[in-house]
């Protein structure tokens, strides 16, 4: 195990940037840890939490890593609660739920979470309402989820919801987060994924922007994977990505 003390050596920009951890096993997401040691937070998502299960979050909480589970939950009230629950009792600091399972589901999951954490003497999680995928192409979005709302302001309904129903936090794409933030100031957490570093591929992201950039707009964190986790020199990318924050304001 790393015996690095990331609680010392992360900050500033650091405390920033969420690795995502997109790997099929625990071995090769804790290699690409052990190889970042100023690395903060990590994220842990569907590939690697189905292949792995819960112990991997137990591991990278014992190196000293905080966790954003980002399981996007998306069920009935009862099974959104315990889902949120089971994930803070686990140490889980950021979870999200899809804001679409609407304010009943979202203020159960709430009210789970801040009980499963207190259960294991944690404080308490901060859940995080999915309001449109960084994925989704805005002309796509309308055509195929008939949604007629413009993207900016149907994920604007979506995060109020949440806030309504005791959120304190969205993940939205770098494109909306100047709006939300307007409507949200800080410390309501506003997480954007879809960032890439000037000259970094989009792939499948469709709503993108720099990490510089997504924080002046507003992001309070920014979640990034395979920029970082796919580069030749993971430590050096991350890095490139402290320094374009560094000075950021927030
Ligand atoms: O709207 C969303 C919500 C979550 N994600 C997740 O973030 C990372 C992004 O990875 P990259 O390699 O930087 O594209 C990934 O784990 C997604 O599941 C998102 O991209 N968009």
């Amino acid at each position: 195990m790393a015996s690095v003390d990331r609680t010392t050596l992360a900050s500033g920009p650091a405390e920033r940037i969420i690795l995502a951890l997109d790997r099929g096993t625990a071995d090769e997401a804790l290699a690409l840890v052990a190889a970042i040691p100023e690395l903060c937070w990590v994220k842990v998502g569907l590939e690697l939490f189905t292949a792995a299960g819960p112990g991997v979050v137990r591991d990278l909480r014992q190196r000293g890593l905080r966790v954003f589970l980002d399981l996007k939950f998306h069920d009935i009230p009862a099974t959104m609660a315990g889902a949120c629950r089971s994930a803070a009792r686990l140490g889980a600091e950021l979870i999200t739920v899809h804001a679409c399972a609407g304010s009943e589901a979202l203020a159960a999951a709430q009210a789970a979470a801040v009980e499963g954490a207190a259960s294991e003497g944690l404080g308490s999680p901060t859940l995080l309402a999915v309001t449109v995928l960084t994925s989704w192409d805005p002309d796509r979005f309308h055509q195929e989820l008939a949604i007629t709302t413009p993207l900016a302001a149907y994920a604007t309904e979506l995060a109020a919801m949440a806030a309504a129903a005791g959120l304190t936090g969205a993940v939205c794409s770098p494109w909306e987060v100047a709006g939300l933030r307007v409507a949200h100031p800080q410390p309501f957490a506003l997480v954007t994924p879809g960032i890439r570093p000037a000259g970094s591929a989009a792939a499948d992201q469709k709503r993108v922007m720099t990490p510089a950039a997504a924080v002046a707009a507003g992001a309070s964190q920014l979640v990034i994977g395979r920029p970082i986790s796919g580069a030749t020199d993971p430590a050096a990318a991350f890095a490139a990505c402290c320094a374009e924050l560094q000075g950021a304001p927030g």
